[in-house]
């Protein structure tokens, strides 16, 4: 009896068998929909086979086939498969992160937008003398599709039979089909920039890859170019008739990112985020997936857009954090891009100005060919570092006096201030001047945040929010006062220091709806002064060519972090934010506000730059055995009851000690210690970590300690995950 193995989205690791229906072959990559419980869903076929563990009296057939022909290919579901078993995670959960929501349901599949013929790049270049006889029907559908991409509707009442024409022009590489939508410009393709030299060798090596597995690290100073070297690259490969990729950070696909590859390569690029409408997303997916889709933009989950033609992915800051997932399918996207381009043979470019300490070892190590760009792109030159020390200045509205002078003359020139905070609200601390009370939230222990427009105290760790009390709760005095500097009470003093000069705030509550931070963005113009205010929203991706002054503020807390990131994280932060300045023809300015003046890990950064330091970051690491010259497994557990937590991480670690002899060689482990913060929400927290040298140790050891756990009793104490290669220990 045939059998088809169901991978169904739900929270358990394995696949289902179901009964095939008679006659037909259901491939690999359609969905199904199929009875599970009392429910019916929507899963996807994986594979077939002739026999079930299940008798076959209780072997349930599949209720209905969605796709007759596999909407993912082999190579995505590989993908999935080695994810799910890399990252410990149940298949149905990582199909369920993989597959938009529209394509869970047993529906008709969404709008797909208007297929239409268009002439490719090929094609383009024979238009003035088309090689094709006078007064063919062949002739004619090319001289039509000359004047602009037709859809097929268009097409089936002008050109009658045109479908055989399209199969002749096609074969000749003359034509293409698109999918044309209402909002998106056709055709429409602006030059670039003439690139430079390392901007052209740089596109030279990868362009040479193609065809074959290989990494590459582009290391590009902020501002030296490095999109225009992934539009040169997404360029080289639609010539080649491939598919192509791109993954920005969470913050970075802004519609100015869009409208870049957009006026590059018209109605071809198709963005994909989970900002975008239910809809919209499984039509980008769909796109994707049948090849209409020359070019996918987009953030983390972009990694599951089925490619079937992929011919490069690129992945731009590849450092930032939101590449990796934080909760559920724990996977880490960029790591991910480099399992596809080798199951593909295709290159894949990482690219950052502040490149992690993983790329940079695998660089090292040789496993990642390097290409450098040194220099800013055009005339623009890298902005100059000045340290402020302000322990002894009189600070005015937490600004040392030399910032506001520094800020005062920037404005003066006509030119544009950015002033970064990383914290928003009004101030961080509201405290009782007579007896010390302050405001916390008692579900984390943590200082709560004062917002003064909303009227709020707001806890920063787990959301919860309260009326601000008109008088201390404890003293009953009037001498409530605001201690430190949010990005709101900052905005509300630049205003007064500098009245008359624009100041615009950006951080998560200005920019809430959609569209607002480009709407901030835009309301100077690039001749105009002003003064920008801002968390690490604004840390990056902007190009605002009228700026020429940063001023980073509060970098402390980064300094006494317990996280072993937190270091490497801090450097890539001041010098991404201070990549903001300058990148014109202006000349650029930081100045970075601090108690610690010769704090070591400044120091580096301002003799040698980024790459200096992360030098020295890369030798501690290799000492202390962290990553990435270990590889780590964190199990995370958390309760009401923080004995409940900690009895279960200890049994854990009992399990793991009780696993087979010899299985455990090489592999470390470590606690259970309280998590660097032992209290969120309500609920406390511990962590315990193994940890290798090998990975691949580690890797086999995962599987039969996590069975011991599931079996735990006081598993069902404490809410608990794991976390592979983990990059945040918080
Ligand atoms: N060859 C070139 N000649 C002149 N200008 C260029 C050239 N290449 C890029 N530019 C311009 O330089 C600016 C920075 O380029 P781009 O945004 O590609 O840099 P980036 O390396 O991605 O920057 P960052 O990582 O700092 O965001 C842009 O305004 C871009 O148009
Ligand atoms: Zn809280």
């Amino acid at each position: 009896m045939p059998i088809l193995k169901v991978a169904v989205p739900v929270p358990l690791p394995q696949v289902f068998d179901y009964r095939a229906p008679r006659g037909t072959g259901v491939r690999p990559g359609c969905r199904v929909e199929v009875p599970f419980g009392r429910d019916r869903r929507v899963g996807v076929v994986v594979g077939h086979a002739s026999e079930s563990d299940v008798p076959p009296g209780k072997l349930k057939p599949v209720t209905a086939v969605l796709d007759e022909t596999p909407l993912v290919n082999g190579e995505w579901l590989a993908t999935l498969q080695w994810a799910s078993r890399y990252y410990q995670c149940a298949l149905g959960i990582a199909l369920e992160t993989a597959l938009p929501v529209g394509l869970r349901q047993a529906k008709p599949l969404p709008f797909e937008g208007y297929r239409a013929l268009a002439l490719s790049a090929h094609g383009r270049q024979m238009v003035s003398d088309p090689p094709l006889r006078r007064g063919s029907r062949v002739r004619s559908l090319f001289e039509r599709l000359a004047e602009g991409p037709v859809t097929y509707a268009a097409l089936d009442t002008d050109l009658p039979g045109w479908r055989d024409s399209a199969t002749a022009l096609r074969h000749r590489g003359f034509i293409e089909t698109v999918s044309l939508s209402a909002s998106a410009p056709v055709g429409a393709r602006v030059p670039g920039p003439p690139l430079n030299p390392h901007q052209t060798e740089a596109i030279g090596a990868v362009t040479a890859s193609f065809g074959r597995f290989q990494p590459w690290l582009l290391e590009g100073v902020t501002g030296s170019g490095k999109t225009e070297v992934y539009l040169g690259l997404v360029e080289a490969a639609l010539a080649r008739d491939r598919q192509a990729l791109v993954l920005v950070p969470e913050i970075g696909l802004t519609p100015q990112t869009l409208r870049r590859f957009r006026d590059r390569f018209g109605p071809a690029v198709h963005a994909l985020h989970s900002g975008l409408a239910e809809g919209e997303r499984s039509r980008a997916w769909l796109a994707a997936a049948r090849g209409d889709a020359k070019v996918i933009l987009g953030t983390r989950s972009a990694i599951f857009a089925p490619l079937p033609a992929l011919g490069l992915i690129a992945v731009d800051e590849e450092h930032d954090a939101s590449y990796k997932q934080q909760d559920g399918f724990r996977y880490s996207a960029r790591d991910l891009a480099l399992v596809r381009a080798r199951a593909l043979s295709i290159p894949v470019v990482l690219g950052s100005a502040t490149a992690s300490l993983e790329s940079l070892a695998n660089a090292e190590s040789g496993r990642y060919a390097r290409l450098t760009l040194p220099q800013r792109a055009g005339a623009a030159k890298p902005p100059t570092l000045h340290i402020v020390d302000q322990r002894r200045a009189r600070l005015v509205h937490g600004l040392a006096p030399e910032l506001v002078s520094a800020i005062k003359a920037c404005v003066q020139r006509g030119e544009q201030a950015l002033i970064f905070r990383n914290r928003r609200g009004y101030a961080p601390v509201l405290l009782c001047h007579d007896c010390g009370w302050h405001a916390d939230c008692e579900r984390c222990n943590k200082p709560m945040t004062f917002h003064r427009g909303r009227g709020r105290l707001v806890c920063h760790h787990c959301e919860a929010e309260r009326r601000v009390p008109v008088q201390c709760p404890e003293c009953h005095g009037p001498a409530l006062q605001p201690q430190g500097q949010g990005t709101e009470r900052l905005e509300e003093s630049l205003g007064e220091l500098f009245p008359g000069v624009p100041v615009i705030r950006v951080d998560r509550e200005t920019t809430r709806n959609r569209g607002a931070m480009e709407a901030l963005l835009d309301r100077l113009g690039p001749h105009q002064s002003g003064i920008y205010v801002g968390t690490q929203m604004l840390a990056k991706g902007h190009d605002l060519p009228n700026l020429t002054l940063v001023a980073i503020l509060g970098v402390d807390e980064g300094l006494h972090s317990v996280d072993f990131r937190a270091s490497e994280r801090l450097g890539q932060l001041v010098v991404q934010v201070s990549g903001r300045a300058g990148r014109a023809h202006k000349p650029g300015a930081v100045y970075l506000q601090t108690h610690h003046p010769d704090h070591a890990l400044l120091a580096k950064l301002l003799r040698g730059g980024y790459r200096a330091l992360a030098e020295s970051l890369l030798a501690e690491r290799r000492a202390a055995e962290l990553p990435p010259f270990a590889h780590l497994a964190l199990l995370r557990a958390e309760a009401k009851d923080g004995e409940r937590s900690l009895a279960f991480l200890n049994d854990a670690a009992a399990a793991a000690r009780e696993t087979e002899p010899g299985s455990l060689d090489g592999i470390e482990f470590m606690g259970p210690f309280p998590a660097p913060m032992p209290l969120r929400a309500g609920l406390h927290r511990f962590q315990l970590i193994a940890s290798s040298t090998d990975r691949a140790r580690l890797q086999a050891c995962l599987p039969r300690w996590l069975d011991r756990i599931r079996a735990l009793p006081s598993a069902r104490q404490a809410r608990w995950s794991l976390d592979v290669d983990p990059i945040d220990l918080y």
